[in-house]
């Protein structure tokens, strides 16, 4: 049972495009941040000002791992790449990880002073050091990366489910050559 992950920066389309997937695909959708903000019973601001960004990752980490297995896509938080625990999770085999791999001035244009996320409200040089050094990681963890900036939601889909499609059948292909 492969588990879809998306992962990208703040404002990538996490969220936008997991939803449209996970309805094309006909399987649950998730996201860690609502997910967090369920089991803490507090908004992700108010997680980072009363526990801190540490409490906030090992929560995150934990969500993600309950759905390891699961037939689902997820919509992740930017941060998420940051815990090398969850790096590793999301190279394996257990999750099939699509990186929303977008420029910082596409995230500048959406987000704006979006205040609902604690590490966007800071000035632009933080905001972009931050984004630069994610990009590494949101490579080394992810399967494959699609270019997104505006680009219709409905063509991101469809190239990611075409990815999918073909990660799928390779990898059904080793297996079953492994078994013979
Ligand atoms: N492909 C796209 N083209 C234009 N706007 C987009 C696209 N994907 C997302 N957005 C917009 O960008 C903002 C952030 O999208 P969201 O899905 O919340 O990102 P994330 O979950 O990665 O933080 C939202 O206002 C959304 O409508
Ligand atoms: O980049 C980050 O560290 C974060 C991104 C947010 O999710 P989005 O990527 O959906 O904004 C949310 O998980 C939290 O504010 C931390």
């Amino acid at each position: 049972m492969t588990t879809f992950v998306l992962i990208g920066f703040m404002g990538s389309g996490k969220t936008t495009i997991g939803q449209y997937l996970a309805h094309s695909m006909e399987i649950p959708f998730v996201d860690t941040d609502d997910e967090i903000v369920n089991r803490v019973g507090m908004s992700i601001p108010k997680i980072f000002e009363h526990y801190g960004e540490p409490y906030f990752r090992k929560v995150e980490s934990e969500v993600l791992k309950s759905f390891s297995k699961q037939s689902c896509v997820i919509a992740t938080g930017g941060g998420i790449i940051e815990l090398d625990a969850n790096r590793q999770m999301l190279k394996n085999d257990d999750f099939l990880t699509i990186w929303l791999d977008t420029q910082f001035d596409t995230i500048m244009n959406r987000l704006t002073n979006d205040e609902s996320r604690p590490l966007w409200n800071q000035n632009v040089e933080k905001r972009m050091s931050l984004f630069n050094s994610r990009q590494p990681l949101y490579d080394v963890t992810s399967h494959f990366s699609v270019k997104v900036d505006d680009r219709p939601v409905e063509d991101l889909v469809e190239e990611i489910k075409r990815y999918i499609y073909s990660y799928t059948t390779i990898e059904t292909e080793r297996q079953y050559d492994e078994n013979r």
